[in-house]
């Protein structure tokens, strides 16, 4: 099978009549003005992520989530108001509402990439546009999933 000849006019009609060999470059992915880059949110950002002490790794969490242990701290699931969520505002007894679920959000406070301090920012409230703001791209029905509570 032959290629078609090169478009006249062009430098590859005027040289060889093959098209030119790209300039070797040192590959940067994603490039600098590339759309992947241009789409993601963390896209020059400076990242707050905190030291979490030791046995508080994602793996770790993923461990305790699996381990049978009940980290809701409700019999079952309900629907709840925003009164209801509001009294579990502490440390030790914390609830956040994410994209109009409610999780208990207690056991995770020491797992959490970002800090107590910032998950503390949405306790007992809705957390939804803090949460898309941070970081759109944390699966938190996953994460969370052991840790609902109920549905707005
Ligand atoms: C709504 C209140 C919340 C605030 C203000 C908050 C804040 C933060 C901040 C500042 C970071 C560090 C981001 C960075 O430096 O790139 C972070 C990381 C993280 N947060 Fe949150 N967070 C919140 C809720 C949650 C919840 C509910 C979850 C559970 C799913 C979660 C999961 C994570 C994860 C997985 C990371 C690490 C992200 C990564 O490495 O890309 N956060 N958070």
């Amino acid at each position: 099978m032959s290629l078609p000849p090169p478009r006249e006019g062009t430098s590859a009609a005027r040289s060889t009549g093959l098209a030119p060999l790209p300039k070797p470059t040192s590959f940067n992915f994603p490039a600098r003005n590339s759309p992947q880059l241009a789409a993601s949110t963390t896209a020059g950002r400076v990242r707050h992520k905190v030291a979490l002490a030791p046995g508080h790794s994602p793996m770790d969490w993923a461990r305790l989530k699996s381990s049978g242990e009940d980290l809701r701290g409700v019999q079952q699931l309900r629907r709840l108001t925003m009164e209801e969520v509001a009294k579990h505002n502490k440390r030790d007894d914390c609830w956040m509402v994410i994209y109009g679920k409610v999780y208990n959000v207690t056991r995770y406070m020491n797992f959490h990439p970002g800090g107590r301090g910032q998950l503390m920012r949405a306790a007992g409230k809705d957390g939804s546009k803090l949460f898309a703001e941070t970081h759109s791209w944390v699966n938190v029905d996953m994460i969370l999933d052991q840790c609902l509570v109920g549905f707005l």
